[in-house]
């Protein structure tokens, strides 16, 4: 022993359970510090034994091997083998397994077995395993590794006893061996590893034999990505292929409900509002309810499968590389639907910097408002065709583009902001893999019917609230005969107004009419569109009887569509989601940054896509 007060570390992969271990053998007395120049958490604290003496533990981060991959791995390694400044080499090593991945978790623990310094392994996680089918004997596998084996739950403090008493007869009765002999090389190390874990298993039920295949494929690094780019991607094209006859019919719907007032009540204003500020404008955005309901049963069928959290395991370790939390994922996932609670699900987050981070790029997320904004554009410029014959849809992978790029787009600002403002590095938490079920029918039924209440609701609340202001602002004061009331309107010139700052981006009138009042809601580009153009349409028989679709598609250049299209994926339009990060953050300069960085990433974004598309010949 080198030190009167034995120091242990506690080493192990990646959420094998360690700082839990540490902090319920620690309790209180634990002091955390960076290693000597490095930004490496320095986590020590005491602990003793059963009769009464003390001993110092430290938690290293976890690293699947000896052989570093990053400055976390490069420092847990340096410890181990005593070659960190500041740090005595430990007496004694705890190995922390992960239950229910023997088999990856042995790798590392063959490794450090080599090392030939007094070892226990901690068998942590029994509970989840067990919970999942999985029934191992301990016994058997510290007789293959040859070191103690100690059975823990360290969330329920199970086993702790135990493994310190193990710990301690390990020091006491260790003799150095004369060679390690560890396994020749990885595939070798890996071979030796399933080995032993599949000795270890007593029992395991085939639920749980064929959900690890199935996890084998779905968590892997480069086929689990696959996997779930392709999902993602048959999701977007379902929005367009399955959404045609019911959007049709809704279009039909509020045609018809149009006809009916225009011919049966006489005209007064009262009457214009109806016509052309609810049925047109709040009508346009309703319409898209079938396309919103595609895209939340998919996510709902994900979730209810228990996919959804493999998904989140497959972005922990993108997201981590980009400075991002695990702990991101679900406020994010939630931004997909709207970024107001995504941004209040951010109060998980322990660390300030990352939280903020999560809150900052929240918007980036494409939020379901956003949808109807781009299925408009999308069908009215998008050719309904099939890529090179292929039978995948255009439409389809245009949206799945554009979900993508907000999604990029939020990984590249975090790994900026993390350098910047709200400078620090990501780290992994672990998610239970929730079991793979049938999903319930009942259950999402339900989730639908919540989903379009909530799009309805908006529908009928804010987004008519402001079509009817906006409609107001565009019927006065009356145009003299001959000119464009849209024009003449005060709504009109203040769009004149605007129109001078997004022309360099490709924006037309229209455009800079929608921007300002979409702010309220993003789906109300739509609807000030559609009333815009009613009221444009007043008396002419034939624009009338044509879609807001139709009629974009005869008055926009393919390069401005798709230039509004980009603005779309960044413009943080929309005034509650800027309460709500004022609120969140306690003040107003977070908001105003976050307003300031997407705005300019909008019109840069919008530009950039504007011009290289007149250069390609589509202006
Ligand atoms: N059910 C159960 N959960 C556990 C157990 N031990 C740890 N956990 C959970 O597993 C997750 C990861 O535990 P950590 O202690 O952070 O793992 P770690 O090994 O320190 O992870 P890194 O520091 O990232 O290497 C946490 O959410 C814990 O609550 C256990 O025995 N049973
Ligand atoms: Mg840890």
């Amino acid at each position: 022993m080198t030190a009167a007060i034995p120091s242990i570390a506690l080493v192990g992969n990646p959420n094998a359970g360690k700082s839990s271990l540490f902090n319920a053998l620690t309790g209180a007395r634990q002091k955390i510090a960076n290693y000597p120049g490095v930004t490496v958490e320095r986590k020590a604290g005491h602990a003793s034994f059963a009769d009464g003496r003390p001993l110092s533990l430290i938690d290293l981060p976890g690293t699947y091997s000896l052989t570093p991959a990053s400055l976390d791995e490069a420092v847990t390694r340096d410890v181990i083998l005593g070659r960190q400044a500041g740090e005595t080499r430990p007496d004694a090593l705890i190995v922390v397994l992960d239950a229910a991945n023997l088999d990856n978790h042995l790798c590392f623990a063959l490794e450090l077995l080599a090392l030939d310094l007094p070892t226990v392994v901690a068998l942590n996680m029994v509970d989840l395993a067990e919970r999942d089918g999985l029934t191992l004997d301990p016994e058997r596998l510290s007789h293959e590794l040859g070191v103690p084996v100690v059975p823990t739950v360290a969330v329920r403090k199970r086993g702790l006893a135990d493994l310190l008493a193990a710990v301690d007869a390990a020091i006491r009765s260790h003799q150095p061996r004369e060679a390690a002999a560890g396994p020749a090389n990885d595939s070798a190390l890996h071979q030796r590893a399933r080995a032993i874990a599949r000795a270890a298993i007593v029992s395991e039920t085939p639920v749980r034999r064929w959900t690890q295949r199935v996890d084998n494929v779905v968590l892997h690094p480069v086929f689990g990505m696959i996997i779930l780019l392709a999902l993602m991607f048959v999701m977007f094209q379902a929005v367009y292929a399955w959404a045609g006859p019911p959007a049709d019919a809704l279009e039909a719907l509020v045609g018809a409900a149009q006809a009916w007032v225009v011919d049966n009540v006489p005209q007064n204003l009262l009457r214009d509002l109806v016509v052309e500020g609810l049925l047109a404008g709040v009508g346009a955005v309703v319409v898209f309810l079938p396309q919103i309901l595609i895209l939340f049963l998919f996510i709902l069928l994900l979730e209810a499968s228990g996919y959804m959290t493999r998904a989140a395991f497959l972005m922990d370790g993108l997201m981590g590389k980009v400075g991002l939390s695990g702990r991101g994922f679900i406020p994010l996932l939630s931004s997909f639907a709207c970024a107001v609670p995504g941004i209040m699900a951010t109060r998980a987050i322990p660390d300030e910097k990352d939280r903020l981070t999560t809150i900052l790029i929240a918007p980036l997320m494409t939020c379901s408002a956003r949808l109807p904004v781009y299925a408009l554009i999308i069908a009215a410029f998008i050719p309904d065709s099939g890529v090179g014959g292929t039978g995948i849809g255009l439409q389809g992978l245009v949206l799945f583009g554009l979900y993508v790029a907000g999604i990029v787009g939020a990984l590249v600002v975090a790994f900026a902001l993390r350098r910047t403002v709200a400078r620090g590095t990501g780290a992994g938490f672990m998610m239970e893999m929730p079991r793979y079920q049938m999903p319930r029918l009942r259950d999402v039924a339900l989730g639908l019917w919540q989903r379009a209440w909530i799009f309805l609701r908006r529908a009928g609340t804010i987004i008519a609230f402001t079509t009817v202001i906006l409609w107001l602002l565009l019927t006065f004061p009356k145009a003299p005969e001959g000119q464009s009331q849209v024009d003449y309107s005060i709504a009109g010139r203040i769009a004149s107004g605007l129109e001078v700052a997004v022309t360099p981006i490709g924006f037309n009138h229209d455009i800079a009419l929608a921007l300002i009042p979409a702010m309220a809601a993003r789906e109300v580009a739509v609807s000030a569109m559609a009333t815009a153009n009613a009221i444009d349409a007043d008396g002419d028989e034939e624009a009338m009887a044509q879609t807001l679709g139709e009629r974009l598609q005869g008055k926009w250049s393919l390069a401005t569509a798709l230039a509004f299209l980009a603005w779309f994926v960044f413009a943080p339009q929309c005034i509650s989601t800027i309460a709500i990060t004022r609120r969140e953050t306690n003040g107003w300069k977070w908001p105003l940054f976050m307003v300031g960085y997407l705005f300019a990433l909008a019109y840069a974004a919008a530009g950039i896509t504007y011009w290289t598309a007149v250069a390609f010949g589509l202006g």
